[in-house]
């Protein structure tokens, strides 16, 4: 990349990270970390009660972490001569988070590739991938060994599983939460890193080097030991934190992630 990486080589220890932290507000120290029960059930009220649509959050949400790599991993910083990015979709919704994820990173100057093996037969999915397909972002036939993903891309976006995982990973998604397990470019991951049990983490799983909590954290994100935790997900109701008690930070003006 020819722009210019904000932060000098010397102040950061990541070849792929030049982020400049901000400190959250004060409140951050207290935002609530949630069950899979709840994360689930403020997820229903926010459809049910609040008359969103999937669509309209999942928008919100893929913005945010598109946003969120942006601000961990510039343009400007990139080490591979171009901005690629691997982004893995998964069957559900954090799945789809990952395919608007890919869009707009599309938009900001990088390359995304996406890996989506179990693809649901919904139309919100169906037009998903089309949009990504007219932005000529290439879909893989199938997932890379760990040193082409290391060779080809600057990162990858883990967009496989989120607050709706349960019990073991099946495949085809073992396989390949495994080969990311060997990779060593940094993995991004969304909401939750992909085969953590959502409140007990995983001792053996992916140790991403962001996760990006959607609305809020879940019980499992207080294991996270990788340098980048963001909130993203900008779109609760003031009625609906209150009622959950969720004490999110203040996101600065009009910022749709926080560094937690
Ligand atoms: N309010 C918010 O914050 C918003 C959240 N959003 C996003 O939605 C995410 C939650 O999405 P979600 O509920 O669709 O579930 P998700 O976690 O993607 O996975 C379910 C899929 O995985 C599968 N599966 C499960 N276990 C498995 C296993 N062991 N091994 C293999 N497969 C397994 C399961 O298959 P099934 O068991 O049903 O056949 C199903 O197909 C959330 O984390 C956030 O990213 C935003 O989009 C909008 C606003
Ligand atoms: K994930």
């Amino acid at each position: 990349q020819t722009g210019k990486c904000p932060l000098s080589p010397s102040t950061h220890n990541h070849q792929n990270d030049c982020y400049s932290s901000r400190p959250a507000s004060a409140m951050a120290q207290s935002i609530k970390y949630l069950g899979q029960e709840e994360a689930q059930r403020i997820d229903e009220e926010l459809f049910s009660e609040y008359g969103f649509s999937v669509d309209q959050l999942m928008e919100l949400a893929g913005l945010s972490c598109a946003t969120a790599v942006t601000r961990a991993y510039p343009l400007s910083c990139l080490v591979k001569p171009k901005p690629t990015v691997l982004v893995i979709c998964g069957p559900g919704n954090n799945g789809g988070d990952g395919l608007v994820c890919a869009r707009h990173l599309k938009l900001f100057g990088y390359e995304p590739s996406i890996l989506y093996p179990k693809r649901p037969n919904k139309p919100l999915f169906q037009g998903l991938t089309t949009q990504c397909q007219k932005m000529e972002i290439p879909f893989l036939t199938e997932m890379p060994e760990a040193p082409v993903i290391d060779e080809a891309f600057n990162l990858v976006i883990d967009a496989i599983f989120g607050f709706s995982f349960k019990g073991a990973v099946r495949e085809p998604f073992g396989s390949i939460i495994d080969v990311l397990k060997k990779t060593t470019v940094p993995i991004a991951s969304i909401d939750i890193p992909s085969g953590w049990d959502v409140e007990q983490g995983s001792v053996d799983g992916l140790q991403p080097d962001t996760l990006i909590s959607l609305t809020a954290p879940k019980n499992s994100a207080t294991l996270f030991k990788g340098r980048h935790h963001f909130l993203g997900g900008r779109f609760v109701p003031p009625a609906l934190e209150r009622k959950y008690q969720l004490n999110l930070p203040r996101y600065p003006e009009t910022d749709c992630v926080l560094k937690l």
